[in-house]
């Protein structure tokens, strides 16, 4: 057993799918959680949080996978949270948690984890790789999976400089992942996979190729969108505003309910005004944020 007591990691949220590019495309977002990991004979106050562990059914579920996966003796913990990434709205809250804690953890226990090994684990808790590959590794990322999502196979990660804005706004209400997912159809049809193909395609070209003015209309998405944009009020208008006030491009980010419009930084402002009054206009108060791309991924923060 290590002679650590208390590990801190900062994961950036991130947001997913990026059209239509679903469950493999994710990007890590400038918007954080820092999560304290501490041996339960450690304890310290509650001046960072309290100690989730009791409470969250994630928590003690990520938890257990470390010791499974590991195969280190469990020891008791304590897990505390603080940060700006609001949950469920689409921003990957779930993987800053899962990613924090397993981070953490496997410093505090020296398991000996690279993030290549977190990003395996976290993506077989979530089902799905796109956010575990952005949170943890930074950057636009396309994870390579086949047949089944939660196996991870390979992760490409690109860098994405500042001048490319994300403007996310995120209206008051929770939608959960899970459920989400349950609203998408079984099956598309040939027109509307080929179309998918085109879109997720050019994003992919644009964003590596660093030519960010060809994102510009890219995003043209019938995979999961439309099933999900309608039990958002608001978020389709909050779109097609964005892209009038002067965005490239947006999309629905994760699962929702936060929609984001990528533009230059000269249109930041007012493409999040025009964002926010479709809200307004839906009847929903929301939250805006002009960020960019996260390219480092989960840091340690601390190690005492
Ligand atoms: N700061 C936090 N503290 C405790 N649990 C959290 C926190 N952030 C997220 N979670 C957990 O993650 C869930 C949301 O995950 P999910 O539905 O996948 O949405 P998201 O798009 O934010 O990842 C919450 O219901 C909660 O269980
Ligand atoms: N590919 C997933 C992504 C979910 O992201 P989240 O941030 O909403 O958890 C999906 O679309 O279900």
């Amino acid at each position: 057993m290590s002679s650590l007591s208390r590990v801190i990691c900062k994961v950036p949220g991130s947001t997913s799918n990026c059209g239509s590019g679903f469950d493999t495309l994710g990007m890590a977002v400038s918007l954080y959680n820092e999560i304290c990991v501490e041996k339960a004979e450690a304890a310290g106050d509650d001046s960072f949080g309290p100690d989730i562990f009791a409470k969250s059914e994630m928590a003690r579920e990520t938890v257990a996978a470390f010791f499974e996966e590991s195969g280190i003796a469990p020891f008791d913990i304590n897990i505390r949270i603080r940060g700006d990434v609001p949950q469920a709205r689409g921003l990957g809250s779930s993987v800053t948690v899962r990613g924090g804690i397993l981070g953490a953890l496997a410093e505090l226990a020296e398991a000996g984890w690279d993030k290549e090994k977190l990003v395996e684990v976290i993506t077989k808790l979530e089902g799905h790789p796109d956010n575990a590959s952005a949170s943890i590794l930074g950057g636009f990322t396309v994870s390579r999976f086949v047949n089944d999502p939660a196996k991870v196979e390979a992760v490409t990660q690109i860098e994405i400089d500042d001048s490319l804005r994300l403007i996310v706004v995120s209206p008051e209400f929770e939608v959960l992942t899970s459920a989400s997912r349950g609203v998408l159809p079984k099956s598309l049809d040939f027109a509307t996979a080929v179309s998918s193909i085109n879109s997720v395609s050019c994003v992919v070209a644009a964003l590596a190729s660093g030519q960010y003015e060809s994102l510009a209309d890219a995003v043209h998405d019938s995979m999961h969108e439309p099933y999900r944009l309608k039990n958002i009020p608001g978020g389709a208008s909050a779109i097609a505003a964005g892209l009038s006030a002067g965005a490239y491009t947006g999309w629905l980010s994760g699962s929702g309910s936060s929609v984001l419009c990528a533009c230059s930084a000269e249109f930041s402002a007012q493409v999040m005004q025009a964002m926010r009054n479709a809200f307004t206009e839906a009847g929903l108060e929301s939250v805006g944020r002009d960020l960019s791309a996260d390219n480092t991924g989960l840091q340690i923060l601390s190690c005492e």
